[in-house]
């Protein structure tokens, strides 16, 4: 009731002068149930994206809620995400916070500055060598099963066997991260986590209602509780896991050998004391932010080059220079530079960020200038990450998936509209990681093998939780010479 009535007093005495920008959909300046209800559907991004760009015209700020503006504008990424900006995390990051924060979710800028600090050395580019021999070892656990798949005999020799790329990709991240988390188990991890994004994504937007919503789903609605206990069946693993890791933890360890290392002491080789729930947390969130959104974007990036052959062409032909014996599984130092592998990753993230949330903030309380207008404080603004990879303005044919945009000098450029992984102080601390992942996958199935879709026709369907997820992507493989 509280929450309704401040949403009335939000629309009818405008104290934040929030009616001067238009409104997303009639009802939005009053409530956020549209905007629920797209997310209920699994297609907010790609509204927005139509809402922004029209037609009939192009509208740089929409007022989505009563309390909520989307920024469609280049300046606003830079106010809005920037170094420096003075933007805080929202409301969102509060409700999903457990009993201690991790770095995702803190909003303290002191203690995020502390966490960063703490894991920066161990995701930092020169760190990434040490997970050479990991990442190695499970590209081989992945392709000693797809060459078993190519040599299986089907009983009609007309049919191929047919593989489902996104299971494997999120499998194959899965199993790296852990690596690098220091822990490994099992647990059903896709399912636990997509129906946890999706009620994430759903409720949030009603923030008064977040935990009140969660209860009552849970109780009434079979789905829901499903999603809580695969969640808390995870939650529970990785606790188990995390206190096994401290139990074997020394005084000679490297400070920096995998991710709990770093937090457990410090470059001095001395301990930390962070308290089990930081450890828990922060243990948590890698996981889940690490494994899922790599997965998906291995994915896309497949899927985007069996529909373009000729991108597809180009970098065979790249990495059959780069990896001579198609046999060899390559290591990241082998393909780190090659410019057109790299590309094909950045222009599939432009077209299908794994994570099209808009990745919501709100402003100080004495309130800030975004893209030229200055908004009052505590109010919720974001960019919409999809429309802005989208715009014709700063891409030219954004439809089309062209790798080539990003070599070169104006590929640099171009790194400035991209926001696969955010941008400034709380841009993704995992970027390293995931390309050497990305790179080290992709690199070894084009060179090993010929790919094609199982279905010509296919197209892969997505639906936008926390994360963008994708479905099934049925694959042929076989071996290339
Ligand atoms: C394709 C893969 C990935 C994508 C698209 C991605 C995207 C993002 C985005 C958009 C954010 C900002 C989130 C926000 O503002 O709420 C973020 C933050 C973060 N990511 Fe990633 N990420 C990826 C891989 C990874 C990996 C591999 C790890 C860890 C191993 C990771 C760990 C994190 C963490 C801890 C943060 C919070 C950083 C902070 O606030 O200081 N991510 N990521």
């Amino acid at each position: 009731m509280e929450a309704l009535e401040k949403d009335l007093h939000y629309y009818f005495y405008d104290p934040k002068q929030l009616r001067r920008f238009p409104n997303a959909h009639p009802f939005s300046g009053i409530t956020n149930l549209w905007f629920v209800y797209e997310a209920f559907l699994g297609r907010r991004y790609l509204t927005l994206q139509k809402k922004h760009q029209g037609p009939p015209a192009a509208k740089p700020v929409l007022r989505v809620g009563p309390n909520h503006l989307s920024f469609y504008s280049r300046e606003a990424i830079k106010d809005i995400h920037g170094h420096g900006t003075l933007m805080e995390k929202g409301v969102h990051y509060d409700l999903l916070a457990g009993t201690h924060r991790h770095l995702a979710d803190v909003v303290d800028r002191g203690e995020h500055t502390r966490k960063r600090k703490m894991l920066a050395a161990t995701f930092s580019q020169g760190s990434l060598s040490k997970y050479d021999d990991l990442v190695g070892q499970k590209m081989l656990e992945f392709t000693g099963q797809m060459d078993r798949y190519c040599q299986s005999e089907p009983l009609d020799p007309t049919l191929r066997p047919v593989v489902d790329y996104r299971r494997w990709a999120i499998l194959y991240t899965q199993e790296v991260i852990a690596g690098i988390d220091g822990s490994t188990y099992q647990a059903r991890y896709r399912d636990s986590i997509e129906g946890s994004m999706h009620r994430d994504c759903v409720f949030s937007a009603f923030p008064t209602w977040y935990h009140g919503l969660v209860t009552v789903t849970c109780e009434l609605i079979p789905q829901y509780r499903g999603y809580a206990r695969r969640a808390k069946a995870f939650g529970d693993i990785v606790r188990h896991q995390v206190r096994r890791r401290i139990a074997q933890c020394t005084d000679e360890e490297d400070p920096h050998s995998d991710l709990m290392s770093a937090l457990l002491r410090d470059r001095k080789n001395e301990s930390l004391n962070l308290e089990f729930g930081e450890l828990f947390a922060e243990a948590n969130v890698i996981l889940n932010a690490g494994s899922h959104s790599t997965g998906i974007a291995m994915t896309n990036t497949i899927n985007s080059l069996l529909h373009c052959p000729r991108a597809m062409r180009i970098l065979q032909e790249e990495l059959d220079v780069a990896i001579p014996d198609p046999n060899d599984i390559p290591s990241f130092e082998d393909v780190k530079l090659l410019p057109y592998l790299r590309a094909c990753f950045d222009e599939s993230m432009r077209m299908n960020a794994p994570s099209q949330f808009s990745l919501p903030r709100k402003t100080p309380p004495a309130g800030a200038r975004i893209a030229g207008h200055w908004i009052a404080g505590d109010t919720q603004v974001t960019t919409p990450t999809h429309a802005i990879h989208m715009d014709k303005e700063i891409w030219g044919d954004p439809d089309i998936y062209r790798p080539e945009r990003w070599l070169g000098d104006d590929g640099k450029r171009l790194q400035e509209f991209f926001l696969a992984f955010s941008k400034g102080p709380r841009g993704c601390i995992g970027r390293n990681i995931t390309y050497m992942e990305q790179s080290v996958m992709l690199a070894t199935m084009v060179r090993r093998y010929n790919i094609s879709l199982a279905d010509p026709k296919f197209e892969v369907s997505r639906y936008e939780t926390v994360s963008t997820i994708v479905d099934a992507l049925p694959l042929n493989f076989s071996r290339r010479g």
